[in-house]
């Protein structure tokens, strides 16, 4: 049982910007979603977090509608990291991971020891541990989306939503963070622009475009020089890496894809 979609769509401003959009991740797998810059993958995250109501079709939470599920439990399940996290108040580094155990925390507090576990480990895998003390206004972009990272995986959730979480890493911290999602026993939306590293780390892609789901399948299935060439309009080549088996894009500088 896992977080799924189904026929899911929303309407914003008079327009759909998800449009009949299903998703149904195995569980503990990652699943890359794809899409030129407007094309739903912030609002299908939404959808699936339930920080925003579908206007048809349903987010399901172990076959239960999400909207039905109580906000507690959904929070236990679902962590979420959304594209600008901020936070307003000055809060040091392990403060603010320590806000991803607030929903296991009893009427009487919780267990303070396993919070504690959940905080250090988060830190240390996000290799923020040195900056546990560190206040949050003197982190750089790229340590900060990491510490939201870590809040997310102190929530030890189940399943895991991740709007562009790579932006603002360096190339280092994009291999490790992804590396560091794969290999978590959780199930994982992920939302990416760079078509390689979707290549290279996920088990499955859902490309978007207008809204609408336009492929859906392994990466080899999926990154085809066709499909780049209708979705974003540019020219690639795709080759299948000797080593890993996964496809690997390189891009035509100059050369624009089909006219649409
Ligand atoms: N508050 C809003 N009201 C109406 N439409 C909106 C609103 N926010 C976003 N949209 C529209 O919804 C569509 C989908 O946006 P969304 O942010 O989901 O795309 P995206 O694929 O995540 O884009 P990007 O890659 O640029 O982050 C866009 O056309 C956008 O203009």
């Amino acid at each position: 049982m896992t977080l799924e979609a189904r026929e899911v769509a929303w309407e914003r401003g008079g327009r759909l910007v998800v449009d009949g959009v299903s998703l149904r991740p195995r569980p503990g797998e990652t699943i890359g979603l794809l899409g030129p810059n407007g094309s739903g993958k912030s609002s299908l995250i939404r959808l699936l977090s339930g920080i925003a109501r579908p206007t048809a079709g349903a987010v399901v939470l172990d076959d239960r509608p999400l909207a039905a599920v109580a906000r507690r439990e959904a929070a236990r399940a679902i962590a979420t990291v959304t594209q600008h996290a901020d936070t307003a108040v000055d809060l040091m580094v392990r403060d603010i991971v320590a806000l991803g155990r607030i929903p296991h925390r009893g009427a009487f507090g919780g267990d303070r020891r396993a919070d504690d576990d959940a905080v250090a480990e988060a830190l240390e895998r996000t290799g923020l541990t040195a900056k546990a003390g560190e206040s949050w206004h003197r982190l750089s972009g790229g340590e900060r989306q990491r510490v939201h990272i870590a809040r997310a995986l102190a929530q030890r959730p189940r399943e895991l939503l991740l709007d562009e979480p790579t932006n603002h890493l360096d190339i280092r911290h994009q291999l490790d963070l992804l590396r560091l999602v794969c290999d978590l026993p959780v199930t994982t939306v992920v939302a990416l622009h760079d078509l390689n590293l979707a290549a290279m780390f996920c088990d499955s892609l859902l490309v978007l475009k207008h809204g609408g789901a336009v492929a859906a399948g392994t990466p080899a299935e999926v990154l085809t020089p066709e499909l780049i060439a209708e979705v974003y309009e540019v020219s690639a080549a795709v080759s299948i890496d000797a080593a890993t088996g996964r496809p690997q894009i390189t891009f035509t500088p100059g050369e624009p894809g089909p006219a649409r």
